[in-house]
């Protein structure tokens, strides 16, 4: 079978760093490649120089066979039937789905032009994600982000003029809830059973290999293990990816054992709660928020983070609380700013010397969780962009673990983190929470609930199951998020 794209001797240097060290990669038709490695391996660079939105030192790109080096771009990928859905999502959010839809197919013009954007990706939608409530005239900045990634994904799977080869997805299932992410996945591969070429790119190893046909991982910004996916175990694969840490069973903290209100240090009630029931927390408990995804547990942390420090409110918050964003890109990293700048700010009231920001102990605290974390970066006072997605995220647990909160709250924090540094972090909170502070964490991960001592499950808003960690099973979690519990 003819090759759908071949790379050849991709390179790619940022100043010192050596993203990607020539690097070469064949995709098939009816291929699902999956791309595994450690975050800053150069996953992502490679796949901007593949969909043109980076063009590499050296190296060279043919599709079906022909060198198409010359002036590649993105507009030459879509043309050659290229197409990836990034990480940090690219839908403009001031406009509608219908209208993103038709940014992406210029020749969606003239009369009914609306009409027509509306049912490409409406149908689109519905035949990846059956069951979803996007409507084409929603404005995609008011959809939560785990919708703007069903969105994103359905766009690069609709075709008008211009063919469709291969599509990358760059941790696609990210912010998608379990049953999402295996309609996706269940879709990938049907579509590559119908010779459509597929990247999956994933810190989720179980759908790697649940649906690559090869695994290609790479490291430090080369390939470093190229095989069929039948050839890899969970644990080969860790291994070939070089990740530092060990898998170990989940283990909590111990229980509190009575969870009387009394104690709580957070004690809330979500706003569309019809019976009396509320989360609770207290000092040194880890407290899972489950659920399928946007129905309610990202409310319920803003709601606390707001009733912080507030004396007089319904919702009892009782020590100071940091919030890591889960959707980095809008309400988590500073931009403009240096890795440092972004991982000290939430620490900055303790660092004043003489009404100045004491720069001694700013550069200390940045250092220390470059260490502890390994956030991946030649240096700290570099801007916040130059690292990759995974990183990033790292950069905003530092920014939480170093404050001064007694209580943390998590909107789905792992996006993007890999295996290895994921179970560092695990133990970094299990190990805090000993240490006295708290933790409220939204995951969309089931297995990390296991690393909780209480677990809240929320649908349509409201608390619907309230599970100690005895009795916690990924049964009774499923089984509540569709409401099928007593
Ligand atoms: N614009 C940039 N400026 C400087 N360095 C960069 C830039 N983009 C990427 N890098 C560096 O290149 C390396 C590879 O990054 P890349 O984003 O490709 O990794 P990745 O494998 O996709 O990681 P992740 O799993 O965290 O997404 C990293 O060390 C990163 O810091």
């Amino acid at each position: 079978m003819s090759e759908t794209v071949h790379l050849a001797g991709v390179a790619k240097s940022y100043g010192a760093v050596r993203a990607l060290a020539g690097v070469d990669l064949t995709v098939s038709p009816g291929e699902c490649l999956g791309l595994v490695g450690h975050n800053g391996a150069g996953k992502s660079t490679l796949m901007g120089a593949l969909a043109g939105t980076l063009v590499p030192d050296s190296g060279s790109i043919s599709v079906g066979g022909t060198d198409i080096s010359a002036h590649y771009n993105v507009a030459a990928a879509h043309q050659h039937g290229i197409r990836c859905v990034f990480q940090e999502l690219s839908l403009c959010p001031n406009l509608t789905v219908a209208e993103n839809a038709r940014i992406f197919h210029r020749t969606l013009t003239g009369w009914g032009w609306r009409k027509r954007a509306s049912q490409l990706i409406g149908a689109k939608l519905d035949e990846i994600f059956p069951g979803h409530d996007i409507a084409p005239g929603d404005i995609v900045g008011d959809l939560p982000i785990g919708r703007r990634q069903m969105v994103e994904i359905a766009r690069a799977f609709t075709v008008t003029d211009a063919p469709l080869r291969l599509v990358i997805l760059d941790e696609p299932t990210s912010s998608l809830d379990a049953v999402t992410a295996e309609q996706l996945l269940t879709f990938v591969r049907r579509q590559v059973a119908q010779g459509l070429s597929i990247i999956l790119i994933s810190h989720m190893l179980g759908e790697i290999l649940g649906s690559s046909s090869r695994i290609v991982v790479m490291k430090d910004g080369a390939v470093v293990a190229a095989r069929e996916a039948g050839t890899f175990t969970r644990d080969s694969l860790v291994a070939a990816m070089g990740t530092v840490a060990e898998q170990k069973p989940a283990q909590a903290t111990p229980g509190t054992g009575f969870r009387r209100a009394a104690d709580a240090v957070v004690d809330a009630r979500p706003a569309a709660q019809l019976d009396d029931r509320k989360l609770m927390a207290h000092k040194g408990e880890i407290v899972g928020l489950a659920g399928l995804a946007g129905h309610g547990q990202t409310r319920m942390l803003l709601q606390i983070f707001a009733n912080a420090k507030k004396r007089y409110t319904e919702t009892k918050v009782a020590a100071p609380v940091a919030l890591i964003a889960g959707d980095r890109q809008s309400d988590g990293i500073f931009p403009l700013w240096s890795i440092a700048e972004n991982v000290t700010i939430g620490s900055l009231g303790s660092m004043v010397k003489r009404a100045l920001i004491d720069q001694t102990a700013t550069e200390t605290m940045a250092a220390a969780w470059h260490r502890k974390l390994r956030i991946k970066t030649p240096d700290m006072n570099h801007n916040i962009l130059s690292l990759s997605g995974g990183n990033q995220q790292k950069a905003l647990f530092a920014r939480a673990l170093g404050s001064n909160a007694q209580i943390v709250l998590m909107d789905d924090p792992m996006r993007g983190v890999d295996v290895g540094t994921k179970l560092e972090v695990y133990d970094l909170i299990k190990e805090e929470a000993r240490g006295g502070r708290t933790f409220l964490w939204y995951t969309t991960e089931i297995d990390e609930l296991g690393n909780c001592d209480h677990v809240y499950v929320f649908r349509n808003g409201q608390i619907v199951d309230d599970i100690p960690r005895v009795e916690l099973t990924e049964d009774r979690v499923l089984r509540a998020s569709f409401h099928e519990v007593a």
